[in-house]
């Protein structure tokens, strides 16, 4: 045993002679150097790491998310093992491939392989926040003869891919402003309403739809003709006609985030300035009731109306009126020509894809300058519902194409007004019998009749008063 032992120990002293002398005659470097152009010459391909966190934590590589969602929505059933994350609502569960997996793609008859994997984080960031331990990346690997094409072509492929997947399956929101900061919060946005389910005539529709479409896929044109990628919609009409309901459905259509911009929470035009900023692409502007927001329909007016200004001026309590808006005063101070200026200007400047949208119901009370063409590019009306709109609430509400009363309700729908609103409200089902139905439409009948005869009321008083006050006049 002992005679073993000494012939081991002898063998090992050996082995570290030659391993010394050879270390000393070719240094490991060289070995490195030389095995890399071997490994070269044998093995033909390249290979692309993709960290997680390129800049350090918490800022997520952009490139290793859209791989990540790529990954999970084209090759994770190829995957063993996979990672749940939750998605949308919490309510549901988004798989992306575990750590040291493998997964095969294929672009334009190449195939590629993508591993998963961690390595051990070395460095600490002077930052405050807490670093992990292992760092997450992805590797892509392909033959040498295609780099061109995978550096060209695949990987903006791949970004693109996994941001459309992104904005379909993420949670939209609907942001406010609030009157302390000048800046936004935010809650889920989650609005069943879908142009499917808006009562609006047919065409009118499509035409809707078509514009929405076509300025969304409209980068190069924008940028080609020189105007910044934005555009404005004003949606006009009495209330309870869908104005809302509309943004909802638009929002729905482009999956673009809300910005609900509470005009008389704004102090000041700086500060409407700091929240416009703050808004990025892919967003809905949506400034509701703008006739009621703030006094825009007249200080324009009264700028140009100098006599009356004057006269203003004089007067006691108007000037008492006008001290009460000012800087002291805790009323909201933002101009027309603040919003204008902005809308136009530097607001074009940055990023685009961004709509706004007025809703007013008097659209008469406007300032020109406001609704003006190529500021306010598409006014449209949401009006009383018509028998078009009906049908469309008919099949949301009661899943009905047809029924024996439709005739009766087209006839009294031409002869009064009614908002989609109120006959959305009749036709709200207790239940799904067919029953029901009859139920809710009889009901809706009774309504239409009675708006009616108030309708016919009240032309006839209004006459009356026509009469009396030309009487009078006589
Ligand atoms: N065109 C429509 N299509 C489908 N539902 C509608 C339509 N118009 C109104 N409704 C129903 O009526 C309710 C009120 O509509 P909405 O809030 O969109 O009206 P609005 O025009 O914005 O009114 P307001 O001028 O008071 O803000 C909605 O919840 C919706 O259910
Ligand atoms: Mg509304």
């Amino acid at each position: 045993m002992r005679e073993t032992l000494g012939n081991l120990g002898s063998v090992m002293a050996t082995l570290m002679f030659i391993w010394a002398m050879f270390r000393q005659y070719f240094p490991y470097k060289h070995i490195q150097k030389y095995s890399h152009r071997l490994m070269k010459f044998f093995y033909p391909y390249i290979q692309i790491t993709f960290d997680e966190y390129s800049r350090g934590p918490p800022m997520r590589n952009e490139f290793y998310t859209a791989i990540e969602t790529y990954l999970s929505s084209n090759t994770a059933d190829q995957a063993n093992r996979l990672r749940a994350k939750s998605a949308k609502n919490n309510q549901s569960l988004a798989l992306t491939i575990d750590d040291h997996e493998e997964v095969e793609d294929e672009f334009e008859g190449v195939k590629l392989w993508w591993a998963s994997g961690t390595i051990k984080a070395k460095t600490q960031t002077s930052s405050s926040y807490e670093q992990p331990n292992e760092k997450r990346y992805y590797r892509l690997t392909f033959h040498k003869k295609h780099l061109d094409l995978i550096n060209n072509e695949y990987l903006s492929h791949v970004l693109t891919e996994g941001e459309a997947i992104k904005a379909r399956t993420r949670r939209r929101k609907l942001y406010t402003n609030n009157n302390r900061w000048p800046t936004w919060s935010h809650v889920a946005f989650d609005h069943p309403a879908t142009f499917q389910t808006l009562a609006m005539e047919a065409d009118k529709k499509r035409e809707v739809i078509e514009d929405l479409v076509s300025f969304s896929q409209a980068k190069d044109f924008y940028a080609r003709v020189g105007k910044a990628w934005k555009r404005g919609y004003l949606l006009y009409g009495p209330p309870g006609t869908g104005k809302s309901t509309m943004i909802a459905a638009m929002a729905n259509l482009l999956l673009y985030d809300v910005y609900d911009l509470e005009l008389t929470a704004v102090r000041d035009n700086t500060e409407l300035r700091k929240l416009l900023m703050q808004i990025p692409s892919k967003s809905i502007t949506v400034i509701e009731d703008i006739d009621c927001s703030l006094d825009f329909t007249g200080q324009r007016k009264k700028m140009k109306e100098n006599k009356a200004a004057e006269e203003e001026e004089k007067d006691p309590i108007k000037k008492q009126a006008k001290v009460g808006d000012s800087d002291e005063g805790k009323t909201s101070k933002v101009t027309l020509s603040g919003l204008l200026n902005f809308i136009d200007g530097l607001w074009s400047a940055s990023e685009g894809e961004r709509l706004i949208v007025f809703t007013t119901n008097f659209m008469e009370k406007l300032d020109p300058a406001l609704i003006r063409r190529g500021r306010m590019d598409k006014h449209i009306e949401l009006s009383y519902c018509s028998f078009e709109s009906f049908k469309v609430l008919a099949k949301n509400y009661l899943e009905l194409d047809s029924h024996h009363l439709f005739d009766t309700i087209e006839r009294l729908l031409g002869e009064s007004r009614v908002t989609p609103a109120d006959v959305a409200e009749h036709l709200m089902r207790k239940n799904t019998s067919v029953a029901d139905a009859e139920t809710s439409l009889k009901s809706l009948v009774q309504a239409l009749v009675m708006a009616k005869e108030e309708a016919l009321l009240k032309a006839k008083e209004e006459g009356k008063e026509k009469e009396s006050s030309a009487r009078e006049e006589d």
